[in-house]
């Protein structure tokens, strides 16, 4: 049976992070790939240059569409850009009652412009966290979900894990690739324990889109039928190939991604 998941997120023109990312993550795991956009950005390796935001009645629209008719087997959830967006999000994922749905809390780009309005993460707790599978915050995003300072080391991760878990979802992923060291480790909390998910941190400055390709990668391993730990781990494999990959092309002049398709090109 063909897997199929949506991504409800931002298009990215430069096409490493975004929808397209998440598109080419779903395509590059055998994951039939369905989109509902948010926003648009304009943006390159360099940065966002404008952000235009999608109505939040056709973003409605763009969900009542995918879900009536495709069977969808998880959703990945990216750039909300806006608040009536987050509220149209959740408002729609409880009309369809979809199920497997990972967050990824986007909040700002690897070029350090902002994707998420100041006002929005209130909404973005309160609304869709507690519904969710699974939220993968990098460090500053756990820390602003948090309202507290960034954590400095793994057991600060551990800690803020356990406190955003205590929101609602069933899974919390905070992500070190913020973090310093020769690891780039990754620290799961569920209601079975903690994991950890760690590789060598790679040299690159090629790191856009790495948080919108390990969350897809999450939702295409579920959307295939695993279980969330065994989605992780493969995932977690995925976007360090693609990492160490990424200096095998040449896109852009900035903070370029990573290589979606290393396993044929
Ligand atoms: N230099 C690196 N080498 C190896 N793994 C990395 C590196 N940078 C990030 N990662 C891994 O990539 C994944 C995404 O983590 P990261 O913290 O970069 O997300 P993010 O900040 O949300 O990404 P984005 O740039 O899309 O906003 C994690 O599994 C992290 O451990
Ligand atoms: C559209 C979009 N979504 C997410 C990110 C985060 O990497 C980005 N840079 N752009």
């Amino acid at each position: 049976m063909t897997a199929i998941a949506v991504t409800i997120a931002g298009s990215d023109s430069g096409g490493g992070a975004g929808i397209q990312a998440d598109l080419k993550t779903f395509s590059a795991l055998g994951v039939y790939g369905a989109s509902v956009i948010t926003a648009l950005t304009a943006q390159n390796t360099v940065g966002v240059q404008a952000i235009h935001d999608v109505p939040p009645a056709f973003v409605r629209q763009q969900i009542d569409s995918v879900f009536s008719d495709l069977d969808v087997r998880a959703v990945k959830i990216g750039m909300l850009s806006q608040v009536p967006v987050i509220e149209a999000v959740a408002a729609g994922l409880a009309r369809h009652r979809a199920g497997r749905v990972v967050l990824d809390p986007v909040m700002v780009a690897a070029s350090g412009d902002p994707l998420l309005a100041p006002d929005a993460v209130e909404t973005l707790r309160t609304v869709l966290i507690p519904r969710a599978l699974l939220v993968t915050p990098n460090l500053p995003e756990a820390a602003a979900i948090l309202g507290e300072a960034m954590a400095e080391d793994e057991a600060g991760m551990r800690a803020q894990a356990e406190r955003i878990l205590r929101l609602g979802p069933k899974a919390v992923l905070v992500k070190g690739g913020h973090a310093a060291g020769p690891e780039s480790a990754d620290i799961l909390i569920d209601k079975t324990g903690i994991h950890r998910f760690a590789g060598p941190r790679v040299a690159t400055r090629n790191t856009h889109g790495t948080g919108c390709t390990l969350s897809s990668a999450i939702t295409a391993g579920l959307a295939r039928g695993l279980d969330l730990l065994p989605a992780v781990e493969a995932a977690k494999a995925y976007i360090a190939a693609a990492i160490a990959a990424s200096d095998r092309l040449a896109i852009g002049r900035g903070h370029g991604p990573v290589h979606h398709f290393h396993r044929w090109w």
